[in-house]
């Protein structure tokens, strides 16, 4: 609701639904009446818009555009109604004023923010558009650039930012409603006209139409097959290029085909899946909600390889002081460089810069190859290589070092959390953090929990994810987890495509296409090819210990391709020597260019093998790669590793480059329909009997029989006789 009340000659109207005040019909009701009294009442000069509990609003209730209660575009007139008014209307903008809480303020005419405020049109990121007028209006006032980045990026900027841009009049450090009502008493009486920000021009550019063209070039480019940020620049064009009235009909249109659109559906379930995993629960009953989180004060990073560097830049850019130990002065060396220099660039990007950071405090941040100097901390991320024996040697070391309560972490991508944490007396305090790489880039944290792990351990491995700005999703422990696990079906259907006659090139394309960022083959080449070589020679599928007469694409009578492990024997790792699936330019170049000798060692390898070369069609090629993986996930939800699909979904889109605008590899797959799902698999699985991957999960044939019911229903039908957990 919004509460109307009258102090001298000033009416406030607080908008009020806690926690963010996002603006339900409710709430948008109470606004309109709040105004018309305000209007109607002789002894009211001025009005003043502000928020309950420090924050102005978070916008229109993202839950309210899939109601099918909701009852048109009630926030536009409502907008235009603040700008009519007779009296000066202040914006008093304190904590957030985000979507249609942005749209109320620049229907203001006047805005007062806290210095700690921030604000933003971020609709884009949830499928939508500012369909309240503010494509319309926010280029009137900050002119088109600044209005085209924010509108179509959605970012956030900082109360400094809005002044300096124009969006605010003003920012203050104390009571920003005790100040918003002084500046309403100081402009009574003065003339609105020139505040109606619909009765100002757009600012003109000299080369409008270069900036414009230039523009939807780079946003088109950006948004990857999500509709939003193209339809948002329409609508700023439009303001560009017709009167406001005009504008406002077709930013309503555009508003009406993103609402009604899929993509709306799925960003709007992503936004709410993000909070939804951090609700973690365990099948042994622990949860956020009765597990406390332990202080992490001072934390310690072992191995300054690629991961532990991101791990050390993270921290220290949250604040918390840290500990880096190698394992000699040569690595040691290296790695303090590497991560100087990853500080200073991120140091560049912060408003303080290198003071703000202070990485050059000792205090803050010390480089050490004494495990002694890790006997006080309270948390210690191990990110040596993948090696069990030697991350089980580091724990036990930790065990007998660390101090009692101090909790241990294994960043591993596969690895089993039970067998490292036996190499300890301590197993309740051992957890998996897979961070992805870059390691203070990525905002993914898969947390793996073991047999013994406390729910103290999780939840404070959770508070460090939200401390370091990362999103934390509680897994189970099993190979590869859940991220890894369900990439290894889709990198095997890739491999095997190319087998059967496609290319790198081809399978690359139909993927990104469909949204990722990027496709199997160019992220195996970034990653490495060695990496998984090197894994794959661990379990004994390639190299010297493979038993002689062993079936050059058979393993353990399932489907096996030799394709990886015999470009890694030609030296092609990928770009790091120049050479893998593709070409590149030098060694560590990025620029893939497909490569005729892959094209003819594939014809070799296919006739050496007796496999006849076939066109494989674009369908084909996504339904395998995604559908295997979607497969993978049935089986996880089934097994209890993870408590819901929703956590998948979370941990595809942050870490694994799955598009956003599709919700989700387990979204896609109830949008696609799970009996149609199932169809293909066992059409795949007939054709391809020696692969298991292929062969429908049991969870997806159940959800099936049982009608396919929403998402929201999958765990009701998981049984719980069989949690692997
Ligand atoms: C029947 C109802 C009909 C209603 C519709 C009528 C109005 C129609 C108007 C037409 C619209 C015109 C165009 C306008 C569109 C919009 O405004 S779209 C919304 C744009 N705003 C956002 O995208 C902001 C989203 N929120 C955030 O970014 C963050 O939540 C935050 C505000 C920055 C706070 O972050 P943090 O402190 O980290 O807390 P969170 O955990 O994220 O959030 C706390 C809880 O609040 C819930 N929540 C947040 N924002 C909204 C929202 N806009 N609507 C509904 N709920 C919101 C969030 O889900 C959390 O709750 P739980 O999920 O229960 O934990």
């Amino acid at each position: 609701m919004a509460q109307y009340a009258r102090g001298s000659a000033v009416a406030v109207i607080r908008l009020r639904n806690p926690p963010v005040n996002a603006l339900s019909l409710a709430v948008l009701q109470a606004l309109e009446d709040g105004l018309k009294k305000a209007d109607a009442d002789p002894s009211v000069k001025a009005v003043m818009i502000c928020g309950e509990n420090g924050k102005f609003s978070a916008g229109a209730d993202i839950r309210g555009f899939s109601s099918p209660k909701r009852h048109g575009l009630g926030l536009g007139p409502i907008v235009s109604l603040i700008e009519s008014c007779q009296k000066p209307v202040v914006a008093a903008i304190e904590g957030v004023a985000l979507g249609g809480g942005l749209e109320v303020a620049l229907g203001c005419h006047y805005r007062i923010a806290h210095v700690k405020a921030r604000m933003g049109l971020p609709e884009v990121t949830i499928g939508l558009l500012p369909g309240a007028e503010g494509t319309q209006r926010l280029p009137r006032l900050i002119g088109v650039p600044a209005a085209l980045d924010m509108i179509t990026t959605g970012k956030h900027i900082p109360a400094t930012e809005a002044l300096k841009l124009g969006l605010v009049d003003e920012i203050v450090e104390e009571n920003t409603i005790e100040a918003a009502i002084r500046l309403a008493n100081k402009v009574i009486g003065q003339p609105l006209g020139p505040r109606r920000l619909s009765l100002k021009p757009v600012p003109k550019l000299p080369n409008m139409e270069a900036f414009l063209q230039e523009a939807a070039v780079k946003v088109k480019k950006q948004a990857r097959g999500c509709l939003a940020p193209e339809l948002c620049f329409q609508a700023v064009r439009a303001a560009t290029e017709t009167p406001f009235a005009q504008g406002v009909r077709r930013e309503r249109e555009l508003f009406q085909v993103l609402l009604s659109s899929g993509q709306a559906r799925a960003l709007q379930y992503a936004f709410f899946a993000e909070r939804a995993v951090h609700r973690w629960a365990t099948p042994t009953g622990a949860s956020w909600s009765s597990a406390a989180p332990q202080p992490v004060r001072r934390a310690a990073v072992i191995g300054l390889g690629t991961m532990g560097r991101g791990i050390v830049t993270s921290l220290v850019k949250a604040n918390i002081p840290v500990v880096a130990l190698e394992q000699d002065l040569e690595y040691l060396n290296k790695g303090r460089k590497a991560v100087m220099l990853l500080l200073e660039r991120e140091a560049v990007k912060m408003e303080g810069g290198a003071q703000s950071l202070d990485f050059h405090n000792p205090a803050r941040l010390q480089f050490t190859v004494d495990f002694d100097l890790l006997h006080d901390v309270d948390l210690v991320i191990e990110a040596v290589f993948e090696n069990m024996a030697l991350k089980k040697e580091i724990f036990h070391k930790l065990s007998k070092i660390c101090k009692p309560g101090a909790l241990l972490c294994t960043n591993t991508s596969a690895l089993n959390i039970d067998e490292i944490a036996s190499a300890t007396s301590r197993p309740q305090q051992v957890i998996g953090t897979h961070f992805f790489s870059p390691a203070h880039v990525m905002r993914l944290l898969e947390i793996i929990y073991g047999r013994h792990t406390s729910p103290t351990a999780i939840a404070t491995a959770m508070q460090l994810a939200k401390a370091l700005k990362k999103v934390g999703v509680v897994v189970g422990n099993c190979f590869g987890f859940v991220g890894n696990r369900m990439m290894f079906p889709y990198v095997e259907q890739a491999v095997f495509l190319l087998e059967e006659g496609s290319r790198p090139e081809a399978v690359d394309r139909v993927v990104e296409d469909f949204g990722f960022k990027i496709g199997p083959f160019r992220m195996s080449d970034l990653a490495g090819l060695d990496v998984g070589w090197r894994s794959r020679q661990g379990q004994g599928l390639t190299g010297p210990s493979l038993p002689a007469g062993t079936a050059a694409r058979q393993r353990q009578g399932q489907r096996y391709s030799p394709l990886p492990d015999l470009l890694c024997e030609h030296g092609r790792f990928g770009q790091k020597t120049a050479r893998g699936w593709y070409r590149y330019e030098r060694a560590g170049g990025r620029t893939a260019t497909p490569d005729p000798w892959l094209h003819s060692f594939l014809a070799q390898y296919r006739d050496t093998h007796g496999i006849k070369t076939r066109f494989i069609d674009q369908e084909e090629i996504l339904e395998r790669c995604l559908f295997s993986l979607i497969n993978e996930g049935f089986a996880i939800l089934a097994e209890g590793i993870a408590s819901g699909p929703e956590h998948l979904d979370v941990i595809y889109v942050n870490g694994y480059g799955w598009p956003k605008h599709t919700g989700g590899p387990m979204f896609y797959a109830s949008i696609v329909g799970l009996p149609r799902v199932l169809a293909k698999l066992q059409k795949y699985s007939e054709a391809h009997p020696d692969v298991p991957r292929l062969r429908p999960n049991a969870f997806l044939k159940k959800l099936v029989a049982a009608g396919n019911p929403p998402l929201k229903d999958w765990m009701s039908y998981v049984s719980r006789q069989s949690p692997k957990l």
